[in-house]
């Protein structure tokens, strides 16, 4: 039987969009791996599932490039919210994800027409138990240097509630990647720091309510964004005062967005607000044990985006 699905990216973060009437109608670790290679159309970072949901108007699975099933993907959960909130014909709803049913809503356009929602980010902790992340048997890791990972980088963990690890650094540690992907790396296989591996992201302050992150994606690599981690970030920089609480743009290697913090006593509300943009449709078919995969046609909406990359790139070339 041929079925369809969807290209699809949230700031260059980009995902195979499935819906599936039954959750148990195949191996989905072992499709999204096989999805996300890049002989499968230049592949994709992940595999976006939507189910239907006893709890919500539907729900949402993220299965990495590895074949690794992640807890959240805020990217993804925008393109997600698109697909969802089209089909039903509604500006906002409940996506149920695996730890918490998360409000979703279609926004004002970023810029130039690009289709934009924003959805919650939740729950929040610092507890490093909950990452899962072990160190020196501390309960939290907030700005603080671990020597065995860097002498001069200070690192904050937090769960939203995928795994990340956070660092504040310098514009010539942003500049080259080198670090960055061997602390990931090593954070990634066997270790024993992060049981489960971990998100580490490397941000730096570039203006006014402005950030950059750049994120090596457990499951992944090096992505052009991760949205959790970006909100993360946004996160980490109120609490460190390198910008304050409210809107703050987060750059990215794949464009901008929006992350709005909100800090009640130690009761975090984050929002992530960016592009939910559909590349191309796609169909495939699963003969005799193996999958093929067609790309039937190209949407047009990539050109729109390219305003947006105009834009982060004239920004960023500041930063070079
Ligand atoms: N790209 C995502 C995060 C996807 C999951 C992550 N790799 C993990 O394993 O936690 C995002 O936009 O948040």
């Amino acid at each position: 039987m041929v079925e369809n699905l969807l290209k699809v990216h949230g700031s260059g973060n980009t995902f195979y969009l499935y819906e599936t009437a039954d959750e148990t109608a195949m191996d989905w670790f072992k499709f999204g791996e096989w999805l996300c290679r890049k002989s499968n159309d230049g592949g994709a970072d992940g595999l976006l599932l939507v189910a239907p949901s006893n709890v919500a108007t539907a729900k949402m699975r993220v299965i990495n490039a590895d074949g690794s099933e992640a807890s959240m993907c805020g990217n993804g959960l925008r393109c997600v919210a698109r697909y969802v909130l089209e089909r039903e014909n509604k500006t906002s709803c409940i996506i149920e994800t695996m730890k918490a049913n998360l409000l979703v809503t279609e926004e004002p356009s970023l810029m130039n027409e690009i289709p934009t929602y924003a959805v919650q980010i939740a729950p929040v902790s610092f507890e490093l138990a909950t990452l899962p992340m072990n160190y020196n048997a501390q309960h939290t890791l907030i700005d603080e240097c671990i020597p065995p990972f860097s002498m001069d980088i200070r690192f904050t963990a937090v769960s939203v509630p995928n795994p990340h690890l956070i660092g504040l650094v310098s514009k010539e540690e942003i500049l080259s990647a080198a670090h960055q992907q061997q602390l990931a790396s090593m954070l990634n296989g066997e270790n024993d720091y992060t049981p489960d591996g971990v998100n580490v992201s490397y941000m730096y302050p570039i203006g006014q309510q402005e950030i950059y992150v750049r994120t090596f994606e457990r499951g992944v690599g090096f992505t052009n964004a991760c949205g959790t981690a970006m909100t993360a970030s946004a996160l980490v920089a109120t609490l460190l005062h390198l910008v304050e609480e409210g809107t703050i743009t987060v750059f990215n290697p794949g464009g901008f967005v929006k992350c709005e913090v909100k800090n009640n006593n130690g009761e975090y509300h984050l929002r992530l607000i960016g592009n939910a943009t559909f590349i191309a449709h796609y169909s495939f078919e699963h003969v005799n044990d193996k999958w093929t995969l067609n790309k039937d046609r190209e949407t047009n909406e990539q050109h729109a985006y390219q305003a947006l990359i105009d834009f982060t790139a004239s920004k960023l070339s500041a930063l070079a």
